[in-house]
């Protein structure tokens, strides 16, 4: 596969909104530049999610715990599986939200970095939400009209230990649930392990992100809007090599998921030569169903 553009998220040229276009159409993923979130808070936020994630397990049971109805706070190793037929992902994560975060016992750093963090996230949404529409020769506000709230939106800090002779396989196979997703990994990993693999494709593609601030991808709400024309690709992350099999992963994902009573809804526009492949659901009902499916015991 040719290397995903980078596309610089304050660009409005007619180049860069192309090439958006393009990438979202064949697979849903481009790396971003200027994405709102500087090097220096993104360094900040792993050095903080590093402290947290090194904190004595007994610790770190005392955070609070994820639920699928509050979607924050921590989840230990193992706990979720994105992908139910591929068993438990190899991961830890704490999830942070735009409001009513309890982040009682998390390191100084960490509650230091997560206003910074959610206050950039809200740029990278307004300025991702117009190049999209855009791209898709939409109104400007087309996505960013049903981001007025952020109240379904979510930072999520993993930490991927190295494997225990277990699966290579450390996050399952999915697509993402939302709008789109922003996704920053440590750059101390030798290598990232992310994959994608397009409709179709036999094989897993590598992502290389080190070139750019961050990989972005189209999210299923996206798919539902334009009647699939942009692609909800599947990825996964896998330990990419034995150097990486020795070492932890952290990423950081920024789910940008629609205000809950976002209707949506094909887009007349992508029903020109067939007919809505979805029917309308607001954004509020899709997000708890799915948070539900991925939660331990369906509840
Ligand atoms: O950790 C990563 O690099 C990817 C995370 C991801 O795809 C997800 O949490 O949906
Ligand atoms: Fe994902």
């Amino acid at each position: 596969m040719k290397l995903l553009p980078v596309v610089d998220f304050g660009s409005r040229s007619s180049t860069t909104i192309a090439e958006l276009d393009a990438a979202c159409r064949a697979h849903g993923f481009v790396l971003a530049v200027n994405s709102g979130i500087s090097k220096a808070l993104s360094e900040e936020a792993f050095a903080a999610a590093k402290e947290l994630f090194a904190m004595p397990e007994s610790a770190k049971l005392g955070l609070t715990r994820i639920s699928a109805a509050t979607n924050r706070g921590y989840a230990p190793l193992k706990l979720e599986s994105l992908n139910h037929a591929r068993g438990a992902d190899q991961k830890e994560s704490f999830n942070v939200r735009f409001s009513n975060n309890d982040l009682d016992g998390c390191p100084e750093s960490f509650v230091a970095v997560v206003p910074k963090l959610l206050e950039a996230a809200r740029e990278a949404c307004r300025r991702y939400t117009v190049a999209s529409a855009l791209a898709l020769g939409l109104d400007p506000r087309y996505f960013s009209r049903h981001f007025e709230t952020m109240e379904q939106c979510t930072i999520r800090f993993l930490h991927y230990p190295p494997p225990r002779g277990e699966s290579l396989v450390r996050l399952g196979e999915h697509t993402d649930f939302g709008l789109f997703t922003l996704v920053f990994v440590d750059q101390s990993a030798a290598a990232s392990g992310l994959q994608l693999k397009p409709e179709g494709a036999k094989e897993w593609t590598n992502v290389d992100g080190s070139e750019a601030d961050c990989v972005v991808n189209t999210g299923a709400l996206a798919a539902r809007w334009t009647n699939d024309c942009w692609c909800a690709t599947e990825h996964r992350v896998v330990v990419p090599d034995s150097t990486a099999a020795r070492g932890h992963r952290y990423s950081i994902a920024f789910f940008f998921d629609p205000d809950p009573d976002a209707l949506v809804a094909v887009d007349p526009k992508f029903c020109a030569s067939e007919p809505p492949r979805y029917s309308p659901i607001t954004a509020g009902d899709y997000l708890s169903a799915k948070l539900r499916a991925m939660a331990p015991t369906n509840a």
